[in-house]
C-alpha cells in the first residue's frame, strides 16, 4: 500500500509525544514525507526529538515549522489545540492538509475551526492506538498497526483531502473508518474515557484506604488490579483534557455505568447468583469475540483476525 503512496513534501508535527513520535517513525520507515519539520513548546523536547533523530528540521515557534507544509499533524493535548492552531493560523500555506490526533473531537473541531483560514483543508483524526507512556522516546513503527484511525471531516470538508488523508494513515498500518465527531465522542466514551476513569479511581481508592497499606497494595496486587494500574498510569495533562472536553458523553456513560453498579451491588447483597452468572457470561463473550476480531493487541493471535472492511457513513 506505501508504494502507491505520493508523500507529501513537508509535514509539520505539532508535539513530539507518543503519538507525534509515533507518526515520525512511519513517515521516515515508509517513505510518507519527502521532510518532517517538528515543532514543540520546550527546547529540552525538541533536542531530544533530534537526538533520536525523528525529523529534518527542528523548530521552537510552530509558525516556522507549518510554513510551505502541506500536512500539518496537531500531536498535542485536546486542551491546547484552540491556542496552537491560532498560533500557526497566518503562516499555514494555502491547500494544506490541517488535522490533529485527538483523542476526543467535537470540542477538537470547535477549538480549531475558528482560527483557521478558508483556503486550508481541516480533517480531523484519532488513531485508536496508545500506551500509558508519553515523551519522544515512547513512540515505536508498529503502534498504528491493524488499528483503527477514525476521522471525523466536517461539513463540507474536501473529499481530495479526506482520501489524502486516508491513504496516510493506511499507509501508518491503519484501519480507516469515517463517522461524525459527534458519534465519535460518545463511542470513544465508553471505549475508552470511562474505562480509563475506573482505572484512576481504582487504583485512586486503593492507595486511600486506611486498612490496607499503601505498600500492601503494591505487595499483593494481582494481576486484575495491576491491569488497572498500567491504565492508571496514562499521562495527566492529556486525560485531564480528554474528561473536561467530552464531559457530556462522558457523563452520560457514567449514569449508565453508576445504574449497571448499583444492579451488581444489589445482586450481591441479596445473594442473586444467576444474575451474575449471566453478566459473567455475557462479558465472557465479547472478550472472545475482541480476541477473534483480532484487535487484542496482548494477544499472540493479534493482527491475524479478520480484515475490516473501510466503511464510509454519511
Ligand atoms: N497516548 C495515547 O494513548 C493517545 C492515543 C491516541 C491519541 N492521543 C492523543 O494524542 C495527543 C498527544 O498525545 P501523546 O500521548 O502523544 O502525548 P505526549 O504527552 O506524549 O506528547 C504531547 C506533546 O505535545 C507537546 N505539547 C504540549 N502542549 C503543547 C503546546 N501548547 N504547544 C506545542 N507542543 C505542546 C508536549 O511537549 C509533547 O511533545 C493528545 O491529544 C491525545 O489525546 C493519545
Ligand atoms: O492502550 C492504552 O494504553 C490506551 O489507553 C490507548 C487508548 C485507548 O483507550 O484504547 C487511549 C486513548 C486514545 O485516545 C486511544 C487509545
Amino acid at each position: 500500500m506505501a508504494e502507491a503512496f505520493q508523500p507529501f513534501s513537508r509535514v509539520a508535527l505539532i508535539g513530539i509525544g507518543l503519538i507525534g513520535s509515533s507518526l515520525a517513525h512511519n513517515m521516515k520507515a515508509h517513505g510518507l514525507a519527502q521532510h518532517i519539520a517538528i515543532t514543540t513548546r520546550r527546547a529540552e523536547t525538541l533536542k531530544r526529538a533530534e537526538a533520536l533523530d525523528l525529523g529534518d528540521s527542528y523548530h521552537l515557534e510552530a509558525a516556522d515549522a507549518v510554513a510551505g507544509a502541506d500536512l500539518v499533524i496537531l500531536c498535542v493535548p485536546v486542551g491546547s489545540v484552540g491556542a496552537v492552531t491560532k498560533e500557526i493560523a497566518a503562516s499555514l500555506a494555502p491547500g494544506a492538509i490541517v488535522s490533529d490526533v485527538g483523542s476526543v473531537k467535537a470540542s477538537v473541531v470547535k477549538a480549531m475551526q475558528p482560527h483557521l483560514p478558508e483556503n486550508v483543508h481541516f480533517v480531523p483524526a484519532h488513531p485508536i492506538a496508545g500506551t500509558e507512556q508519553s515523551g519522544p522516546d515512547a513512540g515505536f513503527l508498529e503502534l498504528f498497526e491493524r488499528r483503527w484511525c477514525i476521522l471525523t471531516p466536517v461539513e463540507g470538508s474536501d473529499e481530495t483531502a479526506v482520501e489524502r488523508l486516508k491513504a496516510f494513515w493506511t499507509a501508518c498500518g491503519s484501519d480507516v473508518e469515517v463517522m461524525s465527531a459527534e458519534h465519535h465522542d460518545l463511542v470513544l466514551a465508553i471505549v475508552s474515557h470511562v474505562p480509563h476513569l475506573i482505572a484512576y479511581n481504582i487504583v485512586g481508592t486503593a492507595a486511600d484506604l486506611e486498612k490496607v497499606t499503601e505498600s500492601e497494595v503494591v505487595k499483593f496486587s494481582a494481576s486484575g488490579f495491576r491491569d488497572f494500574t498500567r491504565i492508571a498510569a496514562s499521562d495527566p495533562t492529556m486525560w485531564r483534557d480528554v474528561f473536561l472536553n467530552n464531559r457530556e458523553a462522558v457523563l452520560e456513560m457514567l449514569g449508565r455505568f453508576s445504574e449497571d453498579l448499583a444492579s451488581l451491588q444489589r445482586a450481591i447483597r441479596w445473594g442473586d447468583g444467576d444474575s451474575l452468572f449471566e453478566l459473567f457470561s455475557r462479558t465472557r463473550k465479547i472478550r472472545r469475540e475482541i480476541i477473534e476480531a483480532g484487535q487484542d493487541t496482548a494477544s499472540p493471535d493479534f493482527g491475524r483476525g479478520p480484515k475490516h472492511e473501510v466503511k464510509q457513513e454519511g
